[in-house]
């Protein structure tokens, strides 16, 4: 499957996640409100914004971790909080996640850790599930070290090994927090691309937490930008053309690394 971008005109298609009026809190804490967006088949979509704007609390609202306080998180028309637990089991079945930390257990090897949602997911015999195990490995370049254990590995290597479990079930959505937080810029650009990859053969999409400009302007198709102050979204759209096209101070600081404006001085129109 060919993956569409942003620009793309929309496939008509039900899109694979859908968030509709989405209010995330803390008790009585408002972290953001009137979250809404479409995440279409095969596009990497990104959550910006500035520290403690509530990226990673949006992420874990859509792998299910959090419930909202209100709105929807719909996924292919099923609305996951709508379902009962085994709905929404079955729902999380799709989802692979790649935690900030990579999140390898550490007394398994990195093959057993990549069996993992083989094991859980599918019924397929043992060799079949070693050989596809042992495949994905080899997309992920750490073929040579199937029987490491994560605490052999350096910080990119246990990514990758934690991208390939995320993905060895071929699931239809990936979420990936912060991919390449702590990674010099050789391996974070070696993740970005292994990422694409990951698209191009599984037709995935991606919802990735990032702070890292230039992956954000290298993989993402869309996205969205929280603010922190407003508590609210501000932007919608590709990182590229929000770094070009938006007026909002603090999107062009974030994406345009600017000075944000001084809150007195009004921006003209568009
Ligand atoms: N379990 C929690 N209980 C109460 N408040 C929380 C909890 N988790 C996060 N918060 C608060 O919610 C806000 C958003 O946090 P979150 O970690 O989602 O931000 P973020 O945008 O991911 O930040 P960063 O980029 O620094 O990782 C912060 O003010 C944080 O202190």
């Amino acid at each position: 499957m060919s993956p569409r971008s942003a620009g793309d005109p929309p496939t008509g298609e039900r899109p694979l996640l859908e968030v509709r009026n989405l209010e995330m809190r803390f008790g009585a804490r408002l972290i953001q409100r009137d979250v809404s967006f479409r995440v279409e088949p095969g596009t990497v979509f990104a959550i910006m914004g500035g520290s403690g704007c509530g990226k990673s609390t949006l992420l874990k609202h859509l792998i299910g971790l959090l419930a909202p306080a209100s709105g929807h998180i719909v996924y292919r028309g099923q609305d996951y909080w709508a379902c009962d637990e085994r709905g929404r089991a079955r729902l999380r079945a799709g989802f692979g996640v790649l935690f900030q930390s990579a999140a390898l257990w550490s007394s398994m090897t990195l093959l057993e850790n990549v069996l993992l949602p083989l094991e859980q997911q599918t019924d397929w015999p043992a060799e079949r599930r070693e050989a596809r195990a042992r495949e994905v490995l080899s997309w992920v370049g750490l073929e040579a070290f199937a029987d490491f254990r994560p605490a052999d590995l350096s910080g990119g290597m246990k990514k990758r090994a934690g991208l390939a479990r995320a993905i060895v079930a071929e699931p239809p959505l990936l979420f990936l927090d912060e991919p390449s937080a702590g990674l010099d810029p050789i391996s974070s650009r070696r993740l970005d691309d292994l990422i694409l990859d990951v698209r191009e053969r599984t037709g995935a999409a991606v919802v990735l937490v990032s702070h890292e400009l230039p992956s954000l302007m290298a993989i993402a198709d869309d996205g969205i930008f929280l603010d922190a102050d407003s508590r609210r979204p501000i932007a919608h759209g590709s990182p590229r053309r929000l770094r070009d096209e938006a007026t909002h101070p603090t999107v062009r600081a974030f994406l345009r690394r600017e000075e944000p404006l001084p809150a007195d001085m009004t921006l003209p129109a568009p």
